[in-house]
């Protein structure tokens, strides 16, 4: 990029200064042939080398001391002026200091930070140099403070939930499952599930708390989504996040009332989470509650329809999870998890087969 932009410059610059020189041959009868020789010689011309390399080798070359004698010798003839002969120089000397300056103002340009506060830049190229980021360089980034996964630690029973296992014990799948109660989007994981609505453009509750975390570039990319479906899931980048991904789902309106086709869409969103994690080969993630907000779906039938659904999907691809957190936010919920959590994941050995 740099070079290209001193190329360009270059040529600006020698075409510049030649239409200068030209009008001084004409107006003052002054023969520049040497200048035009060197400036248009093919390499010149056909690869607009980059000026101020070449006026230092001209400087330096055999050609150069032509040029002295040969002004030297229009000085005492008198047809070229000490005036003129300082204004080629200067016009020399600024034109490279014009092409160094660009090639160095390219090359700033090419190291500046990325913008991540401004929705002017391309989302792509952002998205792709934050995916190519070690994790030092991206911890620069993040418009919040992070969590790291070791700092969520796995889920163990407290021993006081009587909650009935529907399921056998694995301590495979037990080892994979974390309950966080905090903001998701402080987590640093692979992806963060967020409850949005059908515009994907952003409203409030966790879905707001990512769009503002993430940045303006998450709308930006959401924009080129079209949209998503009741118990669908769409995936971009997490931009100012501390994740690399966030899993856009829309959950089922409930407001109180849940019949299968609510259930069905709940567990749609939960599922096809997961299933986009795994197609982008990615190992952890965290549910917010989903729907139990603004859509009004009862929290103590949402948490039956998302542990069951986890469940069924780290007994199918036990290999492809390293983590999912249930990420609640309320006192409330963080309760209903933990009196749920041990039907769901035993750690004692249980009934033949699952439900
Ligand atoms: N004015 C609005 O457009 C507006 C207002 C509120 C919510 N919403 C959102 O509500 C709709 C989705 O409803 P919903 O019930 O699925 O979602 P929700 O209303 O965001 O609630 C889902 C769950 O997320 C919890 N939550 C809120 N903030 C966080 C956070 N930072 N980290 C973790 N959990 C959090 C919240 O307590 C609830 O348990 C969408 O339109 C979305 O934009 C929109």
């Amino acid at each position: 990029m740099a070079f290209q932009l001193s190329k360009l410059a270059a040529r600006v610059s020698v075409s510049v200064l030649t239409r200068v020189l030209e009008k001084q041959k004409v107006s003052r009868g002054v023969d520049f042939s040497l200048f035009h020789t060197v400036v248009n010689s093919p390499p010149c011309a056909s690869r607009a080398i980059n000026i101020s390399a070449r006026s230092e080798r001209f400087s330096s070359s055999s050609a150069s001391s032509k040029w002295r004698a040969w002004s030297r010798d229009r000085v005492s003839r008198g047809a070229f002026s000490r005036r003129r002969s300082l204004a080629v120089l200067l016009g020399t000397v600024s034109v490279s200091a014009a092409v160094l300056s660009s090639s160095a103002v390219c090359a700033m340009a090419a190291r500046s930070p990325l913008n991540l506060d401004s929705d002017k830049s391309d989302w792509k190229e952002v998205k792709k140099e934050l995916l190519s980021m070690s994790l030092k360089e991206r911890r620069e980034m993040y418009r919040t403070d992070y969590i790291s996964l070791d700092q969520v630690p796995v889920w163990k029973h407290s021993g006081t939930a009587s909650a009935k296992p529907l399921y056998k014990a694995n301590d495979e799948l037990n080892q994979k499952i974390s309950l966080f109660r905090g903001d998701i989007t402080k987590l640093e994981i692979d992806a963060l599930a967020n409850a949005a609505n059908k515009t994907l453009l952003g409203g409030g509750g966790v879905d707001g708390a990512i769009h503002r975390g993430a940045g303006p570039l998450l709308r930006k990319e959401c924009s080129t989504l079209g949209g998503c479906e009741t118990g669908e899931a769409k995936i971009t980048g997490a931009y100012g996040l501390p994740a690399k991904y966030v899993i856009h789902t829309v959950g089922p309106i409930a407001h109180g009332t849940v019949g299968e086709t609510e259930r069905r869409a709940l567990r749609d969103c939960y599922y096809n989470c997961l299933r986009m994690a795994t197609e982008n080969q990615l190992r952890t993630v965290a549910f917010p509650c989903i729907s139990t907000g603004v859509y009004g779906y009862p929290p103590e039938q949402a948490v039956e329809v998302a542990l069951k659904t986890v469940r069924e999907y780290l007994e199918d691809n036990p290999a492809q999870m390293d983590r999912v957190i249930f990420c609640v936010f309320l006192k409330s919920d963080e309760d209903l998890y933990k009196s749920r959590l041990p039907a769901y994941f035993p750690q004692d050995a249980f009934p033949k087969s699952k439900l």
